[in-house]
Formats: structure tokens, C-alpha cells, sequence
């Protein structure tokens, strides 16, 4: 009998739907109650001798019976409907919200984890609302009224029965916080092997070449040993609780016939009375019963709930409050400001006072050695997150004044980890635009360097490229990522290590390519490799220290002999 505000806040949004299961599962029921009276009657006729009504009796209880059928049918449509509409919209819902957390949040949960209760324990919430719920309700209520009926035909039986029945519903509750702990410790063990599974699939190749197999198989299967043990010990807490409810109303049925048998044979009720103590003691724990039958379905639910709240309420993300909304336009000039950030629970600032301005329409490179920070100045303009101090500014109005939605749209990326789609690889360019015609999409690829390549494979466009773009190599899937970006059409394209995959050979034509598709664009090129940032209209170059040290074009910095001279040439001594 648990309600946990976090299941019964996701029924609130099937409020109407679970209601009305519930109302017929509670005429259902009462069909059973009906069933129960009318067969008392029968019996009674049967022993006085007396078979003149039996007919219309006999008809009333096969009504009563079909009445069930087609009510249960219908209670089950409507609460499949109801556990529907829950789980579809509190998976939406968790889907926003990971979207809304971005890098900070990824970085501190697994994706197995978040995956398992997405789809298993979004599973285990549907079942609790469908099925667990309206049986709980209805539970309430109905034990009374064959409860009522049965202590006023014999009082003694229902002297017995209440507390048989006080027992069978509020006993179990002793073990409530047993079964919750014991629940969600069931829930971790399986978030991690969930997880672990993952990894393991995701890193095979990994695995494979460092002959590390043999170790996650260890893992795995110690993993799964602590699952075992979990459900194990989950069970036999569940079983406990089903004994004691099954003891309860076997308990209280045997003494309360046992009682109504005594009262017949000394000769005090009618035939009838007894029949119908007899037979209502039985449903006055049906309820029951039926409760401790969908506790195990429901209990999935209850065990991920708090996974659940921990992933809708992630702390994370940057708040949408701006207003601005930008249209397809020209690149605009973006702008750093004096700009400081540490990440958190990091002591050491990333960037310590960065400015720079990216001039509207024009190519700027940002170079610097490994954690110089280049790839955290993409994300604060992307806001991921919220600068420490300063401001970045795009056409002169802070990031944080535009809406989220229309900022990103504003600014394609192709970074250093390309993402591709199960899925056709005209499907995964259209990610970028739905409605991008067979041309624009052969454009953007042949911008990218990529066309030639695609037509050559089995389907050409329509080829299923595998999990990540498995069947691609590393440059083919970071050219079709570019393709993608040139797609968008954003008035930003933001290349953060985009190209380093492919050789520098192609490098050096996809770059010329790019730059003149993206005329008019504004394009921040962050770089390792020189030779591919050497023709950017201004180049920054970061120290190691999260600091400018010098902005300029090529040859003015190398003349000033500073870090991007000491970088070109360690470059060209690679
Ligand atoms: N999510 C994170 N949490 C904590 N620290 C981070 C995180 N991401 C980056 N850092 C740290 O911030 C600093 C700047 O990282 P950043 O990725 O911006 O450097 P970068 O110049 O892009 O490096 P690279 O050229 O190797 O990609 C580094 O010291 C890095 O360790």
C-alpha cells in the first residue's frame, strides 16, 4: 500500500482516464458483490425445497456474470489508455529535461542508468497508475459494505472478521520501509548492470584491441550476482507481506464460516443468512486479494520512483528566459567580454578574462594549446553554461537575452564527436532541416567533401550508416557532420575541431570549400592543426592559461614571434 508522491504526481496527468477505470473496477466489483447475494438466495431456495423463483434467479446471476465480462473489458481499455497517455508523457517529459541539463548533468550520470529508467521503470510507473491505484482505491471502500452486511446477520462472524481484515490490509504496512529500501536497492543494482552492459557494447572495439574482454566479463558478471542477491532479498521481503495478507484472509474466512456454521447448527439465522454470511465473508477480502496481486506489478514503479524524481528534478542547464528570437540573416559579429568561468567543483578556472570579437561575416580561428579552453568558450557561446563574469554577445545582445531555442538555432556545430544516427544518411542530414530537398542536401555534402563518397556507397543516400555511423570511417563521419551544419543554414557555423579526421591533404579543400559555402556566415574555427586556420580573417590564440595572448592574422602573428609562431612551428616539426 504505497503511495509515493512521485507515481501519484505522474497519475495527476491521466487524472480523468484513472478515475474512470477506477469507478468501473469498483462496479466490477460490486457485480461480484451481487453475484455473492443472488447465489446465497439460490442455495436458500435449494435447501427450504422451495425451486419456484430459482429460474429468474439463476438468470439474474448469468447477467451478473456477463455484466462482469463486458465491464472488465471495458475498465481494462480504459486503464491501459490512462497508463498509456502517463508513461508517454512522463518519458516526454524526462526527454525535456535531459535536453534542458546538457553537458554538466552527462557528465555525472551514466547513460545506461538513465536509459534503464526511462524505458523499465517509465514500465513499472504505468503499471502502478493502470493497474495498482484504482485497485488501492477501491480497496478502500469496498470491504465495508459486505463487512456492514455480514455484522448485522450475525454479529459474531463480523466480531471476527473486521480485525482479520484490519489485519490484512494494515499489517503488511510494517514492511513497507523494508520493501522500499529493499526496492530501490534493487532498482541501483539493476541501473548499473543496465549501464555497465552498455559501456561494455559502446567500448567492444576498445575492449576488443586492449584484450580486456575477460575483465568486464568478470564485472558483468559480478554485476549480475548483486542483482541476483538484490532480487532475491526483494522477494522474500515481498513474499513476507503476501503471507501475512494470505494468512489474514485465510484466517479470517475459516473463523468467521466457522462461526456462521456454529450460530446455523444451534438453529438461530434462516438458511439464506447463513448462505449469504458465507458467501460475503469471501468478497469482503476480494479487494484484498486483488490489491496484493497488482502490488507486484506496481512494485517496479515504486522502486524506480525516486531515479525517476532524481532525473526530472536534475539540477543543471541554463535558465530560458530570454526573449529574443532570431530569423535566418547574416552571420552576426559575436563578442567576448572580459569573459571568466571555472567549471564546477573545479578549483581552477578554465578562462580567466577572455576578450575577443569574432567579426560578423568573417572566419576567426581559435588556436592554443590542449585545455587552453577553446572548446569551453563553444560552449558558453551555446550557453551550456552561464559565464562566472563578463558577458558574450552576439550582435552586440547578450546569449542570455535570446531564447535557448533560437540561439541554438542560430549557431550550427560540428565539434571534435560527431554524432550519426541509426539511420539512412539523407535521414541523419536532415536532422538539420526536415524539409531540405535531395539538392540542398547533395550541396551540403558536396561542400563538405563528402558526395562523391556517399553515392559510392550500396544505397548512396538512402544507405543505413549503423549505431554512431559505425559502417562510416572517422572522416567520412565528421565530413557528413559538416554537411549536416552547412545544412542548418545557421547564420553561426562553429567548426571545433571538425576536421580532425581527415587528412591534411582533404583538410585543406573541405576548409576552402566550407569558407565559401559559408559566405556571409559567421564561422569560429577552433583548431589544432595550423595549417587549416592559417587563412581565417583573425586568429586568436589562447594561452594555457584560459587568457588571450595575442589576436591577429597569420602573418602578423607569426612576425610577433610569440606562442602561435612557437605552435606553427611545432606543428611543422610533427
Ligand atoms: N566538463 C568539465 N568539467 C570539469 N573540467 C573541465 C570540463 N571540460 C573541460 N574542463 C577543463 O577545462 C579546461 C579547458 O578545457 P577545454 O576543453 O575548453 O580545452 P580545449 O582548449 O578545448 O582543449 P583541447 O584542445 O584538448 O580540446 C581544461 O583544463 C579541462 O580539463
Amino acid at each position: 500500500m504505497m503511495l509515493h508522491p512521485e507515481l501519484l504526481r505522474a497519475a495527476r496527468t491521466a487524472r480523468r482516464p484513472l478515475l474512470l477505470a477506477t469507478a468501473l473496477l469498483a462496479a466490477t466489483a460490486c457485480t461480484h458483490l451481487l453475484q455473492a447475494v443472488l447465489l446465497a438466495l439460490v442455495l436458500g431456495a435449494v435447501a427450504s425445497g422451495d425451486l419456484t423463483g430459482l429460474p429468474p434467479l439463476l438468470a439474474a446471476v448469468l447477467a451478473a456474470v456477463a455484466a462482469r465480462a463486458l465491464l472488465t473489458r471495458w475498465q481494462r481499455r480504459v486503464a491501459v489508455g490512462a497508463g498509456s497517455a502517463v508513461r508517454v508523457g512522463l518519458r516526454d517529459e524526462l526527454l525535456v529535461r535531459l535536453g534542458r541539463t546538457g553537458p554538466a548533468r552527462h557528465t555525472d550520470v551514466r547513460s545506461g542508468a538513465v536509459r534503464a529508467t526511462l524505458v523499465d521503470g517509465v514500465e513499472g510507473v504505468d503499471a502502478y497508475v493502470s493497474r495498482y491505484l484504482p485497485q488501492f482505491l477501491v480497496t478502500c471502500v469496498l470491504p465495508l459494505p459486505p463487512l456492514v452486511a455480514v455484522t448485522v446477520l450475525e454479529p459474531w462472524a463480523g466480531a471476527v472478521l473486521a480485525p482479520a481484515l484490519l489485519l490484512a490490509l494494515f499489517a503488511p504496512r510494517w514492511w513497507d520501509r523494508l520493501l522500499a529500501r529493499r526496492g530501490e536497492r534493487h532498482w541501483g543494482a539493476y541501473e548499473a548492470l543496465a549501464a555497465d552492459y552498455l559501456e561494455a557494447l559502446q567500448g567492444m572495439p576498445a575492449l576488443r584491441a586492449l584484450g580486456a574482454v575477460g575483465q568486464v566479463r568478470a564485472r558483468l558478471a559480478e554485476r549480475s550476482d548483486t542483482l541476483h542477491r538484490a532480487t532475491v532479498a526483494k522477494l522474500r521481503v515481498s513474499l513476507v507481506d503476501t503471507g501475512i495478507t494470505d494468512l489474514a484472509v485465510q484466517g479470517g474466512t475459516v473463523a468467521a464460516v466457522l462461526v456462521a456454521c456454529w450460530s446455523a447448527a444451534a438453529g438461530h439465522p434462516a438458511a439464506t443468512s447463513t448462505y449469504l454470511v458465507l458467501l460475503l465473508t469471501a468478497e469482503c477480502f476480494r479487494p484484498v486479494r486483488d490489491l496484493s496481486r497488482e502490488w507486484h506489478s506496481g512494485y517496479l514503479g515504486v522502486s524506480a520512483a525516486d531515479g525517476i524524481a532524481a532525473l526530472r528534478t536534475a539540477p543543471g542547464g541554463v535558465p530560458d528566459t530570454g526573449h529574443l528570437t532570431a530569423g535566418p540573416g547574416q552571420g552576426p559579429e559575436i563578442r567576448f567580454d572580459d569573459v571568466r568561468f571555472t567549471y564546477p567543483g573545479t578549483g581552477r578556472p578554465a578562462l580567466r578574462g577572455v576578450s575577443f570579437t569574432a567579426p560578423a561575416g568573417r572566419t576567426t580561428a581559435i588556436v592554443g594549446p590542449s585545455g587552453a579552453g577553446k572548446s569551453t568558450l563553444v560552449g558558453l557561446l551555446l550557453r551550456h553554461h552561464e559565464p562566472g563574469g563578463g558577458r558574450v554577445l552576439l550582435d552586440g545582445a547578450e546569449v542570455g537575452a535570446h531564447t535557448l531555442g533560437s540561439l541554438r538555432r542560430q549557431i550550427a556545430v560540428v565539434s571534435q564527436h560527431t554524432y550519426l544516427f541509426h539511420d539512412t544518411v539523407a535521414e541523419n542530414l536532415r536532422l538539420a532541416r526536415p524539409d531540405a530537398t535531395d539538392g540542398e542536401l547533395r550541396a551540403a555534402a558536396r561542400a563538405a567533401g563528402v558526395h562523391d563518397e556517399i553515392l559510392a556507397l550500396s544505397d548512396g543516400y538512402a544507405t543505413v550508416i549503423g549505431e554512431r555511423g559505425s559502417t562510416l570511417s572517422g572522416g567520412q563521419r565528421q565530413r557528413l557532420a559538416l554537411a549536416r551544419a552547412l545544412l542548418a543554414d545557421a547564420p553561426v557555423l562553429v567548426l571545433d575541431e571538425a576536421t580532425s579526421a581527415v587528412d591534411e591533404h582533404r583538410e585543406a579543400g573541405i576548409v576552402r570549400e566550407l569558407v565559401r559555402a559559408a559566405r556571409g556566415r559567421t564561422c569560429l574555427v577552433v583548431a589544432h592543426r595550423l595549417a587549416s586556420v592559417r587563412h581565417a580573417d583573425r586568429i586568436v590564440v589562447l594561452d594555457g592559461d584560459g587568457r588571450v595572448e595575442a589576436v591577429g592574422d597569420h602573418t602578423a602573428l607569426l612576425a610577433a614571434d610569440g606562442m602561435y609562431a612557437r605552435l606553427v612551428e611545432a606543428g611543422e616539426a610533427a
